[in-house]
């Protein structure tokens, strides 16, 4: 097999990375009618796997789960995880020659083998499901012509797509028909149907292509959305304790940092971010990030390039043929950092105090967010996908470090993103040691302590216009116009 993207002229590239339509409320109007009585099979019962299966259940549809034969029999966490939920578990040779449609949620490691070894056992004209395009793009995956392939990708950690669905919201989601797998083009029903089993029409829904979805979701997670807050959360903890702040104190100001001045990006973008500081500390976070900006654009290129190129891929698929050696040494290393070992100290943190004494944080949220948008759509990704790919989805992500720090965020995304986020902070880390010697607790731990918060008009004005000009706010003005039924989370 080869890398499918690096197979098409450039146009044809160009075209796939640019698909993505957001689509009206209206093309939901069927709901899940689509998937109505068909049986509907998950392969692996993870992250994605136990929280989409529930939500699709919640929907009205019916969901079973079929395991390889050692998770059953070992009865292993994701045997627990479909059986204490109550749903029918089952072998290949059980469930899958019964399947309509089967959603393939193995690791994507795991895609190639798996599918391999299930696609004989599926009946004619049935249909295969994705939630990240990796196996059929980054590999090549050829499928059986009478099967339907489709994918349904939230923009976000399984464990906040049913958290999102049981407050009544969603997440944004990319959908996508396999142009080489669509015989009885019923695969866009299909995908639309499941897009609604999820909840995810309530938040958004773009019509895209497994090359967008790829391309983006990892640039995403590589950079913003998990690489930029597990090195933010390193350096601001060190510096914080290299400068006296009291440990806990700082562990828990992250911990539940990012997840609160996050919040206000979900609301109203990272305008609403900055506009929750005072006058002095949003010039100053705005300076700060300008100065992230500058120091950390070419890793974010570099991202973007390897991406794109498939040497990421190409990465990353050696370390699985060396049993994740790298992988695996490199989560090892992150439970034994500072701020992973040090517990949140039991000290009350006011709501506007994560914002006044983190602006640093609010700086390198600002400086991640605008990066990545900027970076993706300069790659030819559309600026809807890019806005839920970097700024809708970091409090998503910043939700699980306030659950159980770095180690719950790389648990419960990809492991793919997980790769990818280590290979981002082994760079970022040493890429910001000059920058980070000029901080000093005013900007992270203490706060601006000012007898007068008087500033320059003419700077502030600045500021603002600048703050709301960025292609990020205008976009995400838009399609958070759309999301009537998002719900405060802090
Ligand atoms: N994690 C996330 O938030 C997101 C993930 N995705 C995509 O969703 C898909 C699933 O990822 P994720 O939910 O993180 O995966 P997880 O690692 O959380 O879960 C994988 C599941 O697959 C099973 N599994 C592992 N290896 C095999 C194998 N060789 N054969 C059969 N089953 C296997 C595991 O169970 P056991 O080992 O017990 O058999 C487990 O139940 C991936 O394509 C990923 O890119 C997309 C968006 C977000
Ligand atoms: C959670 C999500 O969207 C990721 C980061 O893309 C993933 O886990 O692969
Ligand atoms: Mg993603
Ligand atoms: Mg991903």
């Amino acid at each position: 097999m080869a890398n499918y993207f690096n197979t098409l002229p450039l146009r044809e590239q160009l075209a796939q990375l640019a698909k993505c339509r957001f689509m009206d409320s209206s093309e939901f109007s069927d709901g899940v009618e689509a998937l109505k009585g068909k049986k509907i099979v998950v392969i692996g019962c993870g992250a994605q796997g136990l929280n989409q299966g529930l939500n699709l259940r919640d929907s009205g549809l019916d969901v079973s789960y079929t395991l390889r034969a050692a998770a059953i029999a070992e009865k292993r966490q994701s045997w627990k995880n479909a059986t204490e939920n109550g749903f029918v578990v089952g072998t290949y040779q059980e469930l899958i020659p019964t399947a309509d449609v089967v959603l393939n949620l193995t690791p994507d490691k795991q895609h190639t083998p798996v599918v391999t070894e299930i696609m004989p056992l599926m009946k004619k004209d049935a249909c295969l499901s994705y939630s990240h395009g990796f196996n059929i793009v980054e590999e090549g995956m050829k499928i059986r012509e009478d099967l339907t392939v489709i994918m349904v990708a939230p923009k976000c950690p399984g464990s906040e797509v049913r958290a999102e669905y049981v407050r009544g919201f969603g997440v944004p989601t990319l959908i996508a028909v396999h142009e080489d797998n669509d015989p009885k083009g019923e695969g866009l029903a299909l995908a639309k149907a499941y897009a609604v089993g999820t909840g995810g029409h309530k938040a958004g829904v773009l019509m895209s292509s497994f090359i967008a979805e790829v391309k983006s979701d990892l640039m995403g997670e590589q950079t913003i959305l998990c690489g930029m807050l597990q090195t933010g959360s390193i350096l601001c903890f060190d510096k914080m304790v290299e400068e006296g702040i009291d440990a806990g104190y700082a562990s828990r100001l992250i911990q539940f940092g990012w997840e609160t001045v996050t919040e206000a990006l979900k609301y109203g973008g990272v305008t609403n971010m900055l506009d929750r500081l005072s006058n002095p500390a949003k010039i100053k976070a705005f300076d700060l990030s300008e100065e992230l900006k500058l120091i950390m654009r070419p890793l974010y290129n570099k991202h973007q390039d390897d991406i794109i190129s498939g040497h990421f891929s190409q990465t990353m698929m050696e370390d699985w043929a060396n049993d994740d050696v790298n992988l695996l040494k490199w989560r090892a290393d992150t439970a034994e950092t500072n701020f992973e070992k040090t517990p949140a100290g039991d000290v009350e943190i006011s709501e506007q105090e994560f914002f006044d004494n983190g602006i640093l944080m609010v700086a390198m949220v600002k400086a991640g967010v605008e990066l990545a948008f900027e970076t993706m759509t300069a790659a030819g990704i559309v600026a809807d996908s890019a806005y839920y790919e970097s700024l809708h989805e970091t409090p998503l992500i910043a939700n699980t470090i306030a659950r159980k720090k770095l180690y719950e965020m790389n648990a419960t995304i990809s492991d793919t993103a997980e790769y990818g986020c280590y290979l981002y902070n082994h760079a970022c880390v040493p890429l910001l040691a000059d920058f980070m010697k000029n901080i000093k607790t005013d900007v992270i731990g203490k706060g601006l302590s000012l007898e007068d918060n008087g500033v320059d008009n003419a700077r502030l004005i600045e500021v603002n216009a600048a703050l709301r000009s960025h292609p990020v706010e205008a976009i995400g003005g838009v399609l958070r116009g759309h999301m009537a039924d998002m719900k405060k989370i802090v």
